[in-house]
């Protein structure tokens, strides 16, 4: 999936959802700001949710009474038309099942910016959906985001388990690499790859998406 083009869709399709009471302009620079506020947050009493509405609210100047309505409105019946805009990979899919068939737990660790919803309907789109996810990391219960290693850290207290006995599976070097900082091994997935140059990190494996079979010995 181009990111790029994904994104500019989905600030495209959400500014018109709130027209009416908010100019696209306002809308767009607001969501940038209150995602910008949730990736930054490092205060363990609030959900990404609470510092996105808390930075937004104000910015948009409408109460969350009225906002929270159609964001769960834009999420349940309109987030799906952005699937036009995106190549679902077959591998994906493929790998996940072999995962899940050789008893892995698996956690979708995915930047929490999302609401719950919107992360279900893109995990639809790429056919990972239906497989036994122990954790998925949503806006609405993760209290960090990538790159702060205290996202990992939530993800390990929540799944009960010490970092060296988690790897980490992921196509971008700032985002993902970090997690070894918890003790976690890193595979990068060099399909997609996301490389700012910023990582001081390497990863313990690198190669295409299917390789990670091979890494586990799965066939
Ligand atoms: O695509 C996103 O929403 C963020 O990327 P990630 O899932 O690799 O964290």
């Amino acid at each position: 999936m181009d990111m790029k083009e994904f994104m500019s869709q989905y600030f495209k399709v959400l500014t018109k959802k709130f027209k009416e009471i908010v100019p696209p302009d306002q809308m767009k620079k607001s969501l940038l700001a209150a995602t910008g506020a949730m990736i930054h947050n490092s205060r363990p009493g609030k959900t990404n949710q609470e510092v996105f509405m808390e930075t937004f609210v104000p910015l948009v100047n409408r109460p969350a009474a009225e906002l929270t309505p159609l964001f769960d409105y834009f999420y349940t019946h309109e987030y799906k038309e952005l699937r036009s805009y995106t190549t679902p990979d077959p591998v994906a899919g493929k790998v996940v099942g072999k995962l899940a068939g050789h008893g892995y737990r698996l956690v979708l660790a995915t930047n929490p910016v999302f609401p719950y919803k919107a992360i279900m309907e893109r995990m639809r789109w790429a056919g990972v959906d239906s497989f036994p996810w122990e954790l998925v990391t949503a806006y609405e219960d993760s209290h960090y985001c990538k790159p702060n290693p205290c996202y990992y850290d939530e993800i390990l207290r929540k799944i009960g388990l010490p970092g060296h006995r988690v790897l980490m599976v992921g196509n971008d070097t700032t985002m993902d690499l970090i997690a070894s900082s918890l003790g976690i091994k890193t595979f990068l997935v060099t399909d997609y790859l996301i490389d700012k140059g910023d990582s001081t990190w390497q990863p313990d494996f690198k190669g295409r998406l299917h390789e990670l079979l091979n890494y586990l010995n799965i066939d």
